[in-house]
């Protein structure tokens, strides 16, 4: 088969241009090709400004291309899907709302009805850990708890695609090591297809069965590294190591060319 019939996600020369506010035409992604297999675990990095957000903003269809296509299951994209689930790294939780009301929330937006709904929502909550959590308000939980939250939140509506951009930068190192094996063990149960944005290698190494390094000016792929890493991936073995070396090298050419075109340019 093809993967034009078996990818989940497949953008068709999708490029995004906006104008900057100096009036001039700014080509933030420029005709990019990517097919996503349903259940795969994406990540996209690159430096700063080479289009990561808005590529996963085109995905999420919170923007449409400029010019080209994002198709998801056969459909052109053109809105946020509620089988599609955007995680911030702000968590964007309810304040007023308790951690359980929080993770009932998508579930009564969609009329689940009550009992289901709290069923569902406590079991995610089980799932993410925090059951002993779910009468707290969002103020009385560390970063890291937040983050699960709006994992459970998300993970509740069981969405097909889960879209995350650089949902653990605002934690600590420990928090941020936990919840990538936490991500892990969750997306091996649940088997979502996952496009997670970050600007921390080892991350994406532990993360991605592919990491997009993506490069500026304009946005778009450099490479694309398959991990062949089986999981649970241990960032001090040797064969971590060698995708390691590869992809910095990768991302260093790429910072170095993007920082002499912005000499270049000056
Ligand atoms: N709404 C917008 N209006 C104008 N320009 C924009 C807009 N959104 C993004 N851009 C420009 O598009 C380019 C890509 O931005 P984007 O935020 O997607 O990059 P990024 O790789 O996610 O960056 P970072 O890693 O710093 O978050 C940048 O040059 C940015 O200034």
């Amino acid at each position: 088969m093809s993967s034009e019939t078996t990818a989940k996600i497949r953008l068709r020369e999708v490029e995004k241009r906006f104008v900057s506010a100096r009036g001039e035409d700014q080509i933030a992604v420029a005709r990019l090709d990517l097919d996503i297999r349903a259940g795969e675990f994406v990540c996209l990095v690159g430096p700063s400004g080479c289009g990561k957000t808005t590529l996963i903003n085109l995905m999420a269809g919170f923007e449409k291309p400029t010019t080209g296509e994002v198709i998801i299951d056969g459909k052109v994209a053109t809105a946020p899907d509620p089988d599609h689930i955007m995680i911030f790294q702000d968590y964007g939780l309810y304040p007023w709302r308790t951690v359980l009301g929080n993770v009932l929330f998508g579930l009564q937006a969609r009329k689940v009805p009550a009992a289901e709904a709290r069923e569902k929502a406590l079991a995610t909550l089980e799932l993410v850990g925090l059951s002993h959590a779910k009468d707290k308000h969002p103020h009385e939980l560390s970063g890291g708890m937040k983050q699960r939250v709006s994992i459970a939140r998300a993970l509740a509506v069981e969405p097909s695609v889960l879209f995350m951009d650089e949902p653990f930068a605002a934690l600590d190192a420990f928090t941020r090591l936990h919840l990538q094996d936490e991500l892990l063990r969750i997306w091996n149960e649940k088997k979502p297809t996952v496009v997670f944005v970050t600007h921390d290698l080892d991350e994406a190494i532990t993360l991605g069965e592919r990491v997009v390094l993506m490069a500026p000016r304009p946005g778009r792929i450099q490479r694309i590294l398959d991990v062949k890493l089986a999981h649970p991936r241990e960032r001090t073995d040797h064969d971590f190591a060698v995708f390691r070396k590869q992809l910095f090298e990768e991302f260093h050419l790429v910072h170095r060319q993007a920082a002499e075109a912005a000499e270049y340019a000056i």
